[in-house]
Parts: structure tokens; C-alpha cells; sequence
């Protein structure tokens, strides 16, 4: 099965979303995988014997969203020049979305940009994260708050894989891929109340129609000037959370499960989507055990977080919500006091 991501620019090249088992792949030039600890010891000899190259290097990065830095993107591109890798040569993100960002990032910075391939190990990863070339990493003032666009070329999803994943990791994907169906497609989310994911057909399923999804958002608006800002459904919200928390309390999955929650509200107190919708969102989401709640220490401070969000521009936040099920709507015009009440309201 593919997927194709069809980009209308001269910088992107098109590529496609492999859904199969992965095949031997053989390579004339360098490749270096770049992985962690824990994908590692479950997949890395397995991954080794299907990839063929002039040179195959491994880079082995401590696991975790709080290694999402400076610190672990340098140790990508040392690796890069103590290996001599050239501008032919190619990086392989093995691994989650944390792995895959910041491959996908020192890619797009190695000697002004090299190729790399994704190799999503996680379901978000597979559904989201692996697709559509949005790279980076955290600092203090927030998460993604510095990186590139820098599409990879090719990536292969291959569900076998995820049977090592535990629970929660796999319900943080399940997150993501209900904001796809919240936000585009009411026959999705349907389908997703009635089909449970922990079936491994109906969970193929919803992985393909997720990458198609992003795929076709991606290749409408590849560097978020509009519509591809609706992937960012629940995150304002999310992001600020991850932060407050130090990346350590909740996965990215589960924040946005609490930031897609907080958004409801908000669309609820508008008028775009009924009590019952947000029930039934709020259902398909505790269905997979995430989060719904999420304590606000003080909310001048979770308002004021929202300012670094890459959506706000001249001091106006552009909030995506949703507008019933299935559909979305992007408003910049919202009065503080709304969005505060909102989030009290969610509170009581
Ligand atoms: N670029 C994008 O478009 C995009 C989209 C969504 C999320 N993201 C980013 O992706 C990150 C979240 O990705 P994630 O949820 O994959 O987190 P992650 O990369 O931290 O992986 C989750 C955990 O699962 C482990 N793991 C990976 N594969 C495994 C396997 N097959 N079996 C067992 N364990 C495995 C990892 O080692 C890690 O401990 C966040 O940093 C988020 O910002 C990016
Ligand atoms: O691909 C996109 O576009 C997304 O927004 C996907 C999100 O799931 C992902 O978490 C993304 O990294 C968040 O957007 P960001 O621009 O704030 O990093
Ligand atoms: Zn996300």
C-alpha cells in the first residue's frame, strides 16, 4: 500500500508512505540509523540486516522527549563528520517522533541538507509524526519552538514494529489519530466508535486512513500557511502542558488528547460544537484510557504560554477548533476572557 505526498515546490521532492513490511533496502552511498536505547534493543539487529549501504553507521541516543535538545541534535551531526558523511549520503530516523524530528532536523542542516528516511517505530510516529517533514527540537521556552521544514524521502511503516509497543504509547497515537477524524472526516471518527484499534485490521486501517489524511493536508500546504495549521488541533493547548511539565509527566499523545479536551470547550462556549459531540470526543478518547484533565497551576501563566505557539503572530493567537464533527474552523479573533472561561468551565 502507498501513500503519496505530492509537494507543488521546487525545494520538496514528491515521496511515498510505504504501508507494508519493510523490504531490503540497498544504498551506494553512507547511511547512519539514528535510534535510541530502548528501539535499539528490540529492533536495531533486525533493521540492519535489511539495509545495504557503502557504509552503515549507527547512532544510539538516550531515550526520551527531555533528550529532544541542543545537546542530542550535536550529537547527531558529530556523528555525521566523524563518519566523513558526505552530501550524498543519507540519515535514517529509527525510532518514534522524538528520533525522527531531530534526524529529520540535523538532515535538513548537515552540510546545508542531506536526504533522510523515516522509519516510524511508534504509532504516532507512523500516523503523524513520520509524515509531512515538520523537524526540530525543545528548548526552554518551549517544544518545537526551533527546526525546519525538511521532507523525507521515503518513509516505511512497518506494523510489525508496534508489537512491542506498550499501552499508553500506543493510546498517545490513537490521539493523533482521533484529531485527523475530529478535525476532517465525520465518517472516520463513526468508523472509529464503532471499530475497535487493538483489532490489528481495523488498526491497519486507521493507519492508512490517517496517513492519507495528513498526506493530503501536506501536500495542499506544506509549510503551514493555512490548512495544514489544523494538524495543530489541541496543541496550543498541549505544548504548554508538556512544558509546565518538564516533558516528564505526560506523552505528547496524552497532552494533546487533554489539549483537543480544552479546545472543545472553547468551541463548545462558540457555539461550534454541541455538548453531546464533546461527550462522544471525550468517549472515543477515555475508549483508549488517555488523559482528559489536565489542573491548571494559574491561568494568566497557561494563557500568556500560548504566545510562543508558532500560530501566534502580532500578538493574536490563532486557536483551530472544532466545528462539529468533522469539520474545523481557525479564529484569531477570540477575547481573552473567552478562552479563560472556557477552560474554568472544563474545570468544574
Ligand atoms: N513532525 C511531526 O509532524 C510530529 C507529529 C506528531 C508528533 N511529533 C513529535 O513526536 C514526538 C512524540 O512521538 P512519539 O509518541 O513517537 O514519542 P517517542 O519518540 O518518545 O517514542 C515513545 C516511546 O516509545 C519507545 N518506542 C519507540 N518505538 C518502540 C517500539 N516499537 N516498541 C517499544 N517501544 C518503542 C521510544 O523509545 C519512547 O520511549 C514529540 O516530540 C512530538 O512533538 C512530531
Ligand atoms: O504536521 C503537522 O503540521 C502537525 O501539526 C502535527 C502535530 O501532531 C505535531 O505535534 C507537530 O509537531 C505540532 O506542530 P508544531 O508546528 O507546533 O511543532
Ligand atoms: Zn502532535
Amino acid at each position: 500500500m502507498h501513500v503519496n505526498v505530492v509537494l507543488n515546490k521546487t525545494t520538496s521532492k514528491d515521496y511515498s508512505v510505504i504501508i507494508d513490511p519493510l523490504e531490503k533496502r540497498v544504498f551506494d552511498t553512507k547511511v547512519m540509523i539514528v535510534t535510541n536505547t530502548t528501539v535499539a534493543a528490540l529492533h536495531l539487529s533486525s533493521l540492519q540486516t535489511r539495509i545495504e549501504a557503502k557504509e552503515l553507521h549507527t547512532l544510539i541516543l538516550p531515550d526520551g522527549e527531555m533528550y529532544k535538545n541542543f545537546e542530542s541534535l550535536n550529537l547527531i551531526l558529530n556523528a555525521c563528520f566523524e563518519h566523513r558523511l558526505d552530501r550524498k549520503s543519507i540519515l535514517i530516523a529509527f525510532g518514534g517522533g522524538v528520533i525522527g524530528d531531530m534526524t529529520g532536523f540535523a538532515a535538513s542542516i548537515y552540510q546545508r541538507g542531506i536526504d533522510f528516511i523515516q522509519i516510524p517505530t511508534t504509532l504516532l510516529a507512523q500516523v503523524d509524526a513520520s509524515v509531512g517533514g515538520k523537524t526540530g527540537i525543545n528548548n526552554d521556552y518551549g517544544k518545537n519552538l526551533i527546526g525546519s521544514f525538511w521532507q523525507p524521502r521515503a518513509v516505511y511503516c512497518d506494523s510489525a514494529f508496534l508489537k512491542t509497543l506498550p499501552k499508553r504509547e500506543f493510546a498517545a497515537g490513537v490521539a493523533e489519530i482521533i484529531k485527523m477524524a475530529v478535525t476532517f472526516d465525520k465518517a472516520f471518527f463513526e468508523w472509529l466508535e464503532s471499530h475497535d484499534l487493538f483489532d490489528e485490521d481495523n488498526l491497519k486501517m486507521a493507519i492508512h486512513k490517517s496517513i492519507s489524511i495528513k498526506a493530503d493536508v501536506v501536500s495542499q500546504d506544506e509549510t503551514e500557511q493555512g490548512i495544514r495549521a489544523v494538524l495543530n488541533y489541541g496543541h496550543t493547548f498541549a505544548h504548554v502542558i508538556e512544558n509546565q511539565t518538564h516533558y516528564t509527566t505526560y506523552l505528547h499523545g496524552e497532552a494533546v488528547a487533554i489539549g483537543i479536551m480544552m479546545a472543545n470547550a472553547l468551541a463548545q462556549k462558540l457555539g461550534l460544537l454541541s455538548h453531546e459531540e464533546m461527550l462522544r470526543i471525550q468517549a472515543l478518547l477515555e475508549h483508549y484510557a488517555l488523559p482528559t484533565h489536565y489542573n491548571i497551576d494559574d491561568l494568566e501563566t497557561f494563557y500568556d504560554a500560548f504566545f510562543l505557539d508558532k500560530k501566534s503572530a502580532n500578538d493574536t493567537i490563532t486557536f483551530i477548533l472544532a466545528k462539529g464533527i468533522g469539520g474545523h474552523v481557525m479564529r484569531n479573533n477570540i477575547p481573552k476572557e473567552t478562552v479563560l472561561e472556557a477552560l474554568k468551565d472544563l474545570h468544574a
